[in-house]
């Protein structure tokens, strides 16, 4: 039995998986909300789980590192800076930091890699999306995440070949991009379709998140499986062995 200590603790995902951990084989260390200081459950857990919000991740990689605890980052919307901070919080702590939790869509974009690396650049590549009204981030983290297994199948940088926001009188489809489109209402999950388009046909790959439990479960899962791992950036392929 692993203690988790929870990250964003009255969130959305916060209680999911505060629920998880109330009826499964792991327990609760505590948690901490903006304002609280993250070294109060760091001290008193296994592993952590982070589901907060991008300004509060040096912090909190800061904390998991002075206790000596790996920690699962699950908050999206993450730049460049933060990668960096989780690659340096890596040299000392076991970090897994994915903007998907779930089994479904670990598995999805291992078959996105697949599609896109058999499929010739001519295939035309969109990566389209459905959150609740209250998402603050856009593109998705599984969005960003899907569209990464793309590109590296393709050999090229996602960065480089991005198109998204489409609006107004903004020329044909650059060759080569990997389109994004985002779209928000309601209490939708998470929905996200990858659709290669190619001359008279396509193919779509798509996952549907029923509620939040998926993502709670496989945070869980991944935070008790970096426990006793060397330090190190690891991924849910690893956990799930896919
Ligand atoms: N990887 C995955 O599988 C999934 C990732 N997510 C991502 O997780 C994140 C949280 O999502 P969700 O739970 O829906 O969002 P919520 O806004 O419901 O929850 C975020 C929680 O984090 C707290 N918080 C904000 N800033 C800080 C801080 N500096 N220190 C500690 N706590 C803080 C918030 O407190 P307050 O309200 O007081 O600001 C709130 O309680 C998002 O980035 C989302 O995209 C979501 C689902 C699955
Ligand atoms: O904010 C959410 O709700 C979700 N965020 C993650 C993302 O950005 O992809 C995962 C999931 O889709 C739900």
């Amino acid at each position: 039995m692993a203690r988790i200590g929870i990250i964003g603790s009255e969130g959305r995902m916060g209680l999911a998986i505060a629920e998880v951990l109330a009826t499964g084989e792991h327990e609760c260390a505590g948690g901490v909300d903006r304002g609280h200081d993250p070294a109060d459950v760091a001290g008193h857990a296994d592993a952590l789980v982070d589901f907060s919000a991008p300004d509060a991740l040096a912090e909190n990689l800061a904390s998991a590192r002075r206790a000596g605890v790996p920690i699962l980052i699950g908050t999206t919307g993450l730049a460049d800076e933060h990668h960096a901070a989780l690659d340096e919080a890596a040299n000392g702590i076991p970090v897994l930091q994915t903007g998907n939790t779930s089994l479904g869509v670990t598995l999805l974009a291992h078959l996105v890699k697949e599609a896109a690396a058999r499929l010739g650049p001519e295939w035309d590549i969109e990566v389209l999306e459905m959150h609740h009204r209250m998402k603050v981030d856009a593109p998705s983290g599984t969005a960003l995440l899907l569209g990464e297994a793309a590109a590296e199948a393709r050999g090229v940088d996602l960065a480089e070949n991005t198109e998204s926001g489409r609006d107004g009188h903004i020329g044909k489809r650059a060759e080569g991009a990997i389109g994004f489109a985002a779209l928000r209402g309601g209490t939708v999950a998470g929905e996200h379709s990858v659709i290669f388009a190619g001359e008279q046909e396509r193919i779509t790959l798509a996952h549907s998140a029923e509620n939040r439990s998926i993502f709670a479960r496989g945070a869980v899962r991944g935070a008790a499986w970096l426990i006793g791992k060397p330090p190190g950036r690891y991924t849910m392929q690893d956990v799930l062995g896919l």
